[in-house]
């Protein structure tokens, strides 16, 4: 039994230990599921479990939030919970290579956790990072879409 809660307490430790640099500006992946980010994911990063701390200056977001303001405090009170931030799970973030080799990505949804972690003042917000193309653009931005990527 003690071995058992050993061992258990040991590969606990482990798991956010795991990191990794892959690329600029965004430095680290972990691959720790919290129930949140397990149970909550969409269908487009449902497949995906590696989360990210993505800047939140590398973010664009192409079109304004609609947002309910009870929804953002009481996020911002989530996530300002040392025990509770756990409880947010990640935002999707369209990462797209543009042909000239640079990295961009794009955020749709999550508006409400975005909104919180901006008036927060954090300097990253956790994301899945969903590889996409400027075809993916267009489904959401239509003509908008930049043409900067092409
Ligand atoms: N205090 C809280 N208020 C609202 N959601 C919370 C709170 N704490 C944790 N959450 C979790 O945060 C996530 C919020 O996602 P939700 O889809 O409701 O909003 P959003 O994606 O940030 O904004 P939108 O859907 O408008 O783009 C949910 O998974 C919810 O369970």
């Amino acid at each position: 039994m003690k071995f058992i809660s050993y061992f258990v307490r040991e590969s606990s430790r482990r798991i956010p230990l795991i990191l990794h640099r892959i690329q600029n500006p965004v430095h680290t992946i972990h691959t720790h599921r919290s129930a949140a980010a397990t149970m909550d994911t969409t269908v487009h990063s449902a497949g995906i479990s590696e989360v990210h701390h993505v800047p939140m200056s590398v973010i664009k977001r192409p079109i304004p939030s609609i947002l309910d303001e009870q929804k953002v405090i009481s996020l911002m009170d989530t996530i300002n919970g040392e025990a509770s931030e756990e409880e947010v799970p990640p935002i999707d973030l369209l990462w797209i290579t543009g042909s000239e080799g640079g990295q961009y990505y794009f955020s749709f949804g999550g508006c409400h956790r975005f909104e919180a972690y901006r008036r927060l003042q954090r300097e990253t917000i956790k994301a899945k990072l969903v590889r996409s193309t400027l075809g993916d653009l267009y489904h959401y931005m239509g003509s908008s879409a930049p043409k900067y990527l092409a």
